[in-house]
């Protein structure tokens, strides 16, 4: 079955960061054969084989696992796809662990420390992993973690030319929608966002009626269609303390956000009216809901990821592709010495290939 179905495509992310470790810890466990699938990877191969030699003499691993290298000029114009489609498939007959698509650094990687001249090769492995995606060619786009602010800081900008926030938004852009959602998954909750990376000062300016409505239709049109939910049952967090306190904590509630909601009800959709988020977040509410909507970033992150963080999920509703990926950051102070858990990178690609298995295409 292996060679009918399409690979899953791991962006290892920023070089000095664990993203290298996390897939090099499950390439070496030989998990990454648990999905059936071809497994590629972005990265610069030096690095790759250093970063494998680094956790090698740290003990995590005990040899370095088998890749093969594609040494193309991976750009988004001159990447031969038939090419590595024949080489990919070569290299799982001779268990090969991951196809590495060796995207060079501008700069010696240093782990832990963040040289921004290698931000560029950063943005380069969303650039391919986005054209990879969009054509069919991958099944799934898996991501590790970059750091934000070092491609900020190098200049590097979205395709509106607002400043890069996030892969989410990159995506986004790329495909040309206009809204995506973040969500993110784990054994206890699902929990989506009104809006993603954004300062806490922007955010009640973004919460606007077309914004809650377009992430409530993307919540249930990718419950449905992904979780194969045909009535997801949805909690929606105000923005207020005490969604409001009736008005007298703030206006939203009111005005905004449960207009737009008793729209949802009135289609029959099961979905609540703005919550206060404080006691939404109880077990009793959780345990009757398939997913919690979040206006912001830091309202419901920080609950979902204190009940699995590293076993969690970040996925993207939405996109015209599969992109899921971990729950962490960069760690920078664990790369190259076994100190990540490479359980959210596992759990990534697992509901990636879950479902890609469930798609048309595969
Ligand atoms: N998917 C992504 O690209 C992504 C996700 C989150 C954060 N980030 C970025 O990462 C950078 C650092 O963010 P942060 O410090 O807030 O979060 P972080 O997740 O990098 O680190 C938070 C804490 O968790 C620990 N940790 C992280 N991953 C771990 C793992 N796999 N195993 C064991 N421990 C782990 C770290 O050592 C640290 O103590 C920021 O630039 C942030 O924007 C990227
Ligand atoms: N908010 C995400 C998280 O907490 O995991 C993280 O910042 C990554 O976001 P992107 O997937 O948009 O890079």
């Amino acid at each position: 079955m292996t060679e009918e179905k399409r690979p899953l495509l791991i962006t290892t992310g920023e070089p000095a960061g664990i993203g290298m470790d996390v897939a090099l810890g499950l390439a070496a466990e030989g998990k990454l054969q648990d999905f059936a699938r071809p497994i590629w990877v972005t990265a610069d191969a030096k690095a790759m084989q250093t970063r494998a030699e680094e956790l090698i003499a740290a003990g995590v691993l005990k040899s370095t696992p088998s890749w093969h290298t594609i040494n193309t000029d991976i750009n988004a114009d001159n990447f031969d796809v038939n090419l590595v489609a024949q080489i990919s498939q070569q290299s799982i007959e001779a268990d090969r662990a991951f196809i590495l698509l060796n995207i060079p650094c501008a700069a010696p990687v240093v782990c832990g420390q963040i040289n921004i001249a290698n931000s560029a090769m950063v943005a380069q492995q969303l650039d391919i992993a986005h054209k990879l995606a969009i054509n069919n060619t991958v099944a799934a786009i898996v991501t590790g973690p970059l750091q934000k602010s070092a491609l900020i800081d190098a200049g590097i900008k979205l395709l509106d030319g607002t400043m890069f926030s996030g892969h989410t938004e990159f995506f986004m852009q790329q495909s040309g929608c206009e809204k995506v959602v973040m969500m993110l998954a784990n054994q206890a909750m699902k929990v989506a966002l009104v809006t993603t990376h954004l300062p806490l000062k922007d955010i009640p300016a973004a919460i606007t009626a077309d914004n809650v409505r377009q992430t409530v239709q993307i919540v249930i049109d990718d419950m449905r269609e992904k979780f194969g939910l045909a009535q997801p049952r949805i909690l929606v967090c105000g923005l207020n303390p005490h969604a409001g306190e009736g008005g007298h904590l703030g206006m939203e509630e009111i005005e905004i956000i449960n207009p737009v909601l008793n729209e949802f009800i009135n289609m029959g959709v099961n979905i609540s009216e703005a919550m206060p988020a404080d006691t939404l977040f109880t077990t009793r509410h959780l345990a009757n809901c398939d997913a919690v909507i979040a206006m912001y970033h830091d309202q419901g992150l920080p609950v979902l990821k204190s009940h699995g963080f590293g076993d969690t999920v970040n996925l993207t509703l939405g996109l015209p592709y599969i992109r899921t990926s971990v729950d962490h950051g960069t760690a920078l102070d664990l790369a190259g010495n076994g100190g990540a858990s490479a359980t959210s990178l596992y759990q990534a690609l697992n509901m990636a290939n879950e479902m890609a298995d469930k798609s048309l295409t595969h």
